[in-house]
């Protein structure tokens, strides 16, 4: 297998303090690569080393077969990087912008204009080629910055956190043409704190102070992570009754979801336990990428990690 990313316990450190710890990591060609993980836990210094834009202190990692220690700077050309603070130019318009970057990127004088033209319909942004990027909403700016990211047709695309700070509706329009690109063979990574995008993606790291923790496909994860009976307890406070819960003996983990408690069971026997205990109603459940993440924030907490701790695809 051709990977298009491929790392091995790549290390950042700052100073004294390890930002990214041994990670080892392989995506495959035309793969949504969800990065999971805490602020803090690495997700963006990663990134960074993949772009060719910030040096590893060690381990090793190749993007498109080009090393991140001795070809950085052939790494560039070949990828799109759109980061949280994206860089559009405010008093530029729509179609300025879209053809700084193209020149940016050298895309050829011929294609220039075909390739924009994509873009703004990518975009969605038909009729305000003219408008500037001040006067459009965060959702539209957000879709231009990846117009801008992707102009240049790149094998591989980098979104760290694109989808902070705008609508539902449009973080749902955004993740519709990720799928359409990866449809279509561009790899996208991807790091995000919505679990509903996490659950598009093909793949998913999770990451926790610089270290991998688990490495699988949504679904996987969700098997190997929860052990035990995950149920669902509708109850009065929530809040209130969380400690109340989680030191039942038969208890594992519990969390609030919203108005509800999600209770972690050692057996299939404990729904009625639990509901003899609460008078309340118990509804077993099957668990989704959040009570994965939980799960696995809570492990980190408990273990110190190793490479034995690591929930990987075999
Ligand atoms: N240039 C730097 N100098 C010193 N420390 C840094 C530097 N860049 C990042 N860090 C630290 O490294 C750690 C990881 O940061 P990073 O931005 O990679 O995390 P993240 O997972 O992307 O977080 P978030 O989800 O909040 O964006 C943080 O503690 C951060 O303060």
């Amino acid at each position: 297998m051709d990977y298009v990313v491929t790392t091995s316990k790549l290390t950042k450190t700052f100073g004294f303090f390890t930002a990214v710890n041994q990670l080892s990591i392989n995506i495959r060609p035309g793969e949504i690569y969800g990065f999971l993980g805490p602020n803090g836990s690495g997700k963006s210094t990663t990134i960074r080393m993949l772009c060719g834009i910030l040096e590893p202190t060690s381990g090793s990692g190749k993007v498109l077969g080009f090393d991140l220690a001795t070809e950085a700077e052939k790494i560039k050309p070949h990828i799109g990087y759109m980061s949280q603070k994206f860089s559009l130019y405010d008093d530029l318009t729509v179609y300025e912008n879209l053809n700084f970057y193209a020149g940016l990127y050298s895309v050829p004088w011929r294609e220039r204009q075909h390739r924009i033209q994509e873009m703004v319909e990518m975009a969605n942004l038909t009729g305000r080629e003219k408008e500037l990027a001040a006067n459009l909403s965060v959702g539209w700016k957000q879709r231009l910055a990846l117009g801008c990211a992707i102009i240049s047709k790149p094998a591989i695309l980098f979104l760290d956190e694109p989808t902070s700070g705008i609508s539902p509706t449009s973080r749902k329009m955004f993740f519709n043409i990720i799928q359409r690109l990866a449809n279509e063979g561009t790899t996208v990574m991807v790091t995000t704190h919505f679990m509903d995008e996490a659950e598009r993606c093909s793949s998913i790291a999770f990451i926790s102070e610089g270290s991998l923790i688990a490495n699988d496909t949504p679904d996987n994860l969700k098997n190997k992570v929860i052990e035990g009976v995950l149920a669902e307890l509708e109850i009065e406070d929530p809040m209130g009754k969380l400690q109340e819960i989680e030191q039942l003996p038969y208890v594992k983990e519990c969390s609030v979801h919203g108005a509800l408690l999600h209770v972690l069971l050692e057996k299939e026997q404990n729904l009625v336990d639990l509901q003899t205990y609460t008078k309340a109603r118990v509804n077993k459940i099957t668990p989704s990428l959040e009570d994965v993440f939980i799960a696995l924030s809570r492990k980190k907490r408990r273990v110190k990690a190793g490479e034995q701790d690591i929930i990987c695809a075999p």
